[in-house]
């Protein structure tokens, strides 16, 4: 492992949303096992909660051959803000600060002997590849969905095939390479009709920059989603490196992204319990159904006679939502077969023995980790990627039961449905059936992520792409940072990338170019001074 400093470093943000910090934070600790340092950030609304929960300290942390430290920056709204619920208003505040605020985090970096050398950001904040640019850094992005939704916004942004529109709203959706898609197994958000129009903007927004990064990872892997990768991959940058939460080199688990702290009694609970009895309840972070269908899903739970463990996260005080309750009397009757936690360490209870399977919202994250702990599911999507997660896991993967399509059926979904899907899921033939195509992909997913697999090789790759281009950022002369060419002032300050390769850029920023290169120098000097003695 060589000193902190004298590292390559690159810089992730995040934008601050549970299903975005934990893929992204979880790349970072697969990057620095391989030998880099790696700077993670986001809001300081969200810092706060993650120090605060997760024990985040102050000094870089060891993992692998590298580190992983965190800076956060304040977006310019009090603590309190309600603002940050809305992403119309949000986004654009975040963009306007994150803009001034991320060169200067990276200006102080390259003075305090820490240069970076590539950006990575996930999916809502598409402006860091902006910024890249701007300074003449390379970058890439983390797309926290499958490859399958990857695409199917892809066709959708740039019109290739026919999706549901005002006029034709229920046309199912043939993509290429995929199963046919019901009109309501399309990502949600690109239906016309859908209630969140400023997520559909918040995610098409990452397609405007995509031809900025030069690289996307997804964090999937290549046996899972064989031919839409494949497909993709002939069209954009792409490289698979899931799963992310699996990181066989460097676990490092005390380094987490939770928002809230995790309730660890629940695996005392689990301890227990009888191997393969209990489901496991979550929506995800975002997720809140109404009270009508808490009190339902309560009653399938009680009524089907399982063991259920049940994640109830009060909602954001700005959400809008009211607090679910459990209807009165409903844990006294389930006694010592219900267990309910704000928060659960979810991966530990996915590879619980005492799980059975996981009624689910489907969100991406959710979806990777069951499928690489070998846990069946049982399907609860709501909207967004959710429910084309949904098609996947139950017909395409074959490890799940449906029981909802999706929040736009606007179907209250009734606990006698509830008790004979949970029935289905645990006990006879498709439950066996379930958990051995479970185990398949947990299995699959192993040799996609261990030393070799395919997910490890295009890390690898990448981290050997991040260090090639982090020496030509140092070959190249601060003469030709410190004056920009003609063409490269008339382009109003934008980079001057010769071609696609290189990163001999000429940039408005050319005071941070310069910076990284001295530095760069100053540590190539220690270096052989340490060397020699
Ligand atoms: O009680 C819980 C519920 C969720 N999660 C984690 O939160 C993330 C949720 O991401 P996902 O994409 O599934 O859903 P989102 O919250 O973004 O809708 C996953 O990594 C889960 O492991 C967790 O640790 N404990
Ligand atoms: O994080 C938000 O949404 C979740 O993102 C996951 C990764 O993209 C996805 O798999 C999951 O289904 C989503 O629930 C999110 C959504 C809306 C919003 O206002 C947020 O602040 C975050």
């Amino acid at each position: 492992m060589g000193s902190e400093s004298s590292l390559v470093h690159v810089f992730l943000v995040s934008f601050p949303a549970q299903g975005h910090v934990n893929p992204l934070l979880r790349l970072g600790k697969r990057l620095a096992s391989k030998g880099l340092l790696v700077t993670f950030t986001t809001p300081e609304s969200i810092g706060k909660q993650m120090r605060k929960a997760s024990n985040i300290g102050d000094q870089p942390a060891p993992v692998g051959d590298g580190f992983i430290r965190f800076e956060f920056f304040e977006d310019g709204w009090d603590e309190d803000e309600p603002r940050r619920q809305d992403l119309d208003q949000y986004l654009p505040q975040l963009e306007k600060v994150g803009k001034v605020i991320i060169p200067e985090m990276i200006r102080k970096n390259a003075e305090q002997s820490r240069p970076i050398s590539c950006l990575i950001n996930n999916p809502f904040i598409p402006w860091v590849s902006d910024v890249a640019q701007s300074l003449g850094l390379p970058s890439a992005m983390l797309w926290v969905q499958s490859c399958a939704c990857f695409a199917a916004y892809y066709h959708y942004y740039h019109d290739l095939v026919p999706f549901p529109s005002e006029t034709a709203m229920e046309i199912d959706v043939q993509l290429p390479c995929m199963p046919l898609l019901k009109h309501d197994e399309v990502p949600s958000f690109l239906y016309p009709t859908t209630p969140y129009p400023f997520l559909r903007r918040a995610i098409l927004g990452q397609y405007k920059n995509l031809d900025k990064p030069f690289c996307i990872l997804l964090d999937t892997f290549q046996e899972l989603e064989h031919e839409i990768v494949e497909y993709m991959s002939k069209i954009c940058p792409i490289k698979t490196v899931g799963p992310l939460f699996k990181n066989p080199r460097a676990p490092n688990a005390a380094v987490k992204g939770d928002f809230v702290k995790a309730d660890y009694d629940c695996i005392r609970w689990l301890d227990s319990k009888p191997p393969a009895s209990v489901v496991y309840v979550s929506f995800g972070s975002v997720v809140y159904l109404k009270q009508d269908q808490w009190d339902e899903i309560a009653y399938g739970l009680l009524n089907s006679g399982v063991n259920f463990l049940w994640v109830m996260k009060p909602p954001h005080k700005d959400s809008g939502y009211t607090l679910l309750k459990l209807p009165e009397g409903l844990l006294e009757k389930a006694g010592e077969r219900a267990k309910v936690v704000e928060w659960s360490p979810q991966e530990q209870v996915l590879a619980h023995p005492a799980t059975a399977c996981f009624v689910t919202h489907c969100g991406w994250n959710s979806s990777m980790e069951a499928l690489t702990s070998g846990m069946p599911v049982v399907a609860f999507p709501q909207w967004g990627d959710q429910v084309t997660d949904a098609k996947y896991l139950v017909d395409v993967f074959k490890v799940g039961l449906r029981m909802c399509r999706g929040e736009a059926e606007d179907k209250l979904i009734t606990r006698d449905v509830v008790e004979r899907c949970l029935r289905e899921a645990t006990v006879g033939h498709k439950a066996v059936e379930m958990k051995e195509n479970a185990l398949r992909w947990k299995t699959a997913a192993e040799a996609a992520f261990v030393e070799g697999g395919s997910s490890d090789r295009n890390i690898h790759a990448f981290v050997d792409e991040v260090r090639r281009r982090s020496v030509e950022l140092t070959a190249s002369k601060p003469a030709a940072a410190a004056e920009p060419t003609a063409e490269a002032a008339d382009a109003n300050g934008k980079s001057d990338r010769q071609d696609g390769d290189s990163q001999l850029v000429v940039s408005p920023e050319k005071n941070g170019l310069a910076l990284h290169n001295h530095c760069r120098k100053k540590w190539r000097i220690w270096r052989l001074i340490c060397a020699a003695s």
